[in-house]
């Protein structure tokens, strides 16, 4: 991956992304507002518009017991597993395999009336970060995706409109080892979740659509998807 002229731009954007992801919303700058909430799962985001067009960042944060942070990224990053969990996918293809850690993707999504179809190109990075504050705790995993331009798909030459975005999935793995020294088991594991998305829905679409596909989507998104992982990992070995 070091040697991909992506590398530069893929090394400086996963570090500023998972920088953002660090940060509480408290420190995130104020205007977060709470817009869902089920269980440990919260959804904020930023009332934010470019050029009278929403760009709402969106921050949500979950804790999910019997899976780790690696087990999360790894069926977020991994193709194959995509259409079981992204509810609006609706054709997703491997553009270039960058390296092992490093996939670009094309994406269209459902279209969502009233507003037009949008598809989507980007690249999808893996990574696994050293646990600064407790050195011998589990990792820290996160997958950046972040748009780019291929040759082969230019923007808005179709029936979608391209969008933009942005998204970082960053997981902290909790450890609670069993006190009677029993073999660690899926119980004495959770993950903290924190996903950040910044999108540009490219052509216009009227506010309060946008804001209502969001609303209605992302807490739908983050449900099916971690109710997915449990199901796929409950009866396999721990990946840390
Ligand atoms: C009027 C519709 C405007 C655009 C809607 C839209 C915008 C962005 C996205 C989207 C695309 C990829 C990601 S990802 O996190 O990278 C995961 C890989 O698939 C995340 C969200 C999708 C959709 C379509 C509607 C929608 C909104 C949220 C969630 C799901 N679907």
């Amino acid at each position: 991956a070091c040697q991909h002229r992506l590398w530069p731009e893929i090394d400086k954007v996963v570090q500023q992304q998972v920088a953002m992801a660090r940060m509480g919303i408290g420190e995130c700058g104020s205007g977060w507002q709470l817009f869902a909430e089920d269980g440990e799962m919260k959804m904020y985001r930023r009332e934010e518009e470019l050029d009278g067009m929403v760009v709402d960042p969106l921050k949500a944060v979950h804790v999910v017991k019997g899976i780790t942070g690696h087990e999360v990224c790894h069926y977020f990053f991994t193709p194959q597993y995509r259409y079981d969990w992204e509810t609006t996918l609706e054709q997703m293809n491997v553009l270039e395999t960058i390296s092992d850690d490093t996939l670009m993707f094309m994406q269209t999504h459902k279209r969502i009336w009233p507003a037009s179809q949008r598809d989507v190109v980007f690249w999808s990075h893996i990574r696994k970060l050293p646990n600064e504050k407790d050195r011998d705790g589990p990792d820290i995993w996160t997958v950046v995706n972040n748009s780019t331009e291929h040759p082969d798909y230019p923007a808005n030459n179709g029936k979608c409109v391209r969008i933009f975005l942005k998204v970082c999935l960053m997981c902290q793995t909790r450890v609670d080892p069993p006190k009677d020294g029993t073999p660690l088991s899926r119980e004495n594991v959770s993950c903290k979740i924190t996903y950040c998305s910044v999108v540009n829905p490219g052509g216009w679409a009227p506010a309060s659509v946008l804001r209502a596909v969001y609303k209605r989507e992302y807490p739908k998104f983050l449900k099916r998807f971690t109710a997915y992982i449990i199901n796929q990992t409950k009866n396999k070995p721990i990946m840390f």
